[in-house]
């Protein structure tokens, strides 16, 4: 057992797990010969572990929200038949109930019921003195406290085998992926949680087949556990999610052409590599921070001058130039510009709070 949470490690979990673990299968449970097609198909690309909806939660009503129990008979005689192992979602004590009566082998909690604390606390009471792995959606929304607190309430249920699993938070602006990945959050949950196996869905994240390989790599450069990917034997037929299914055949192609990454190789010539070209960018953060502090020394200064002569600290006009400036002289010093936008709101902000202090200097 290791962390703050005691889990267990992936090797631990008693299943026949690969490295990367790879998680593939419907989107929705259709038919008996849909999800045979399907897992056949799957198992000849050496998928071990099958994802198979069976209640779905669905944004709408009149839709298609899953076979039900119906599914789980064609689910039984699929194990048997190909000896994989099957992992289903659940989202209340009558689903988790279902699952275990009938033999399901890893279950996950979706990310509309890890946004609500109820539902995974009920979840968790129906756990309670069982030995299954449960994997953990986020939160639809980039909540990371409430994917933690998912986390914990499953693990106080007594569940050791926990895993996480990133696939991308709600957005209204994002065009481009269904969800957007907000890479930033999986990281920072992987630097507080290095124990807990990650894994990514680029499925949801991306909504669309074609962009999945780019996030899936994505996912294992940055060190992730494994991944689960929908897969359908025939995605445009599909009931649910038709757009972002795979055939079988172009998830082994996938799998095939994805790189996985070493945390690290115990190799001389690549540590000292490292090791100079870390010290550089030390010697260059420090520079960064000398220049930080040279920049606000200055808006104090500002702030002096508009305090004596009763201005403003937001100068509208003035912010606006900066604003617009700044990302097109990132672009001469191939720097991203919507980087250097997010960069300068904050220096903004912090600019707005120490000229707020000057203000209130003294007055008291
Ligand atoms: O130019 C000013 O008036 C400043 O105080 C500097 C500064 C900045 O950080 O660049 C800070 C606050 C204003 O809203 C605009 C710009």
């Amino acid at each position: 057992m290791t962390n703050q949470l005691k889990t267990y490690p992936l090797k631990d979990w008693g299943l026949d797990i690969q490295n990367p673990l790879i998680i593939a299968g419907p989107c929705s449970v259709e038919t008996a010969e849909q999800l045979d097609k399907t897992v056949e198909g799957l198992v000849k690309q050496g998928v071990k572990i099958i994802r198979a909806g069976v209640w779905k939660p669905r944004t709408r009503p009149n839709t298609f929200e899953g076979v039900g129990s119906i599914a789980f008979p064609w689910i039984q005689e699929a194990k048997e038949k190909y000896k994989v192992k099957f992992a289903v979602e659940v989202a209340s004590p009558a689903h988790v109930e279902e699952a275990l009566k009938n033999n399901i082998d890893l279950l996950w909690i979706g990310a509309r019921s890890t946004a609500n604390p109820f539902t995974v606390q009920d979840i968790a009471d129906s756990l309670k003195g069982v030995d299954i792995p449960v994997l953990i959606k986020n939160p639809i929304n980039p909540d990371l406290a409430l994917w933690i607190g998912a986390l914990e309430r499953i693990h106080e249920a007594g569940i050791t085998k926990i895993g996480a699993i990133h696939r991308g938070f709600s957005n209204f602006n994002d065009t481009h992926f269904r969800n957007s990945p907000m890479w930033q959050i999986p990281i920072e949950f992987k630097t507080r949680f290095p124990d807990i196996p990650l894994i990514n869905d680029p499925s949801h994240i991306c909504g669309k087949r074609a962009l999945i390989p780019q996030v899936a790599q994505m996912a294992l450069d940055l060190n992730f556990d494994g991944l689960m990917i929908e897969s359908h034997f025939h995605p445009d037929a599909a009931w649910s999610d038709a757009e972002q299914q795979l055939r079988p055949e172009d998830l082994g192609l996938l799998l095939a052409s994805l790189k996985t990454r070493q945390v690290f190789v115990d190799d001389p010539a690549f540590a000292s590599q490292l090791q100079s070209i870390r010290e550089q960018i030390d010697d260059t953060d420090r520079e960064i921070l000398e220049l930080l502090s040279r920049r606000m020394g200055l808006v104090e200064k500002v702030g002096e001058y508009k305090k004596i002569n009763n201005v403003a600290v937001f100068q509208i006009e003035r912010w606006k130039k900066v604003f617009q400036t700044r990302p097109e002289w990132a672009i001469a010093l191939n720097l991203n510009p919507e980087f250097v936008k997010e960069l300068y709101k904050m220096i903004h902000t912090e600019s707005i709070k120490k000229q707020t202090e000057v203000m209130e200097r003294h007055l008291s």
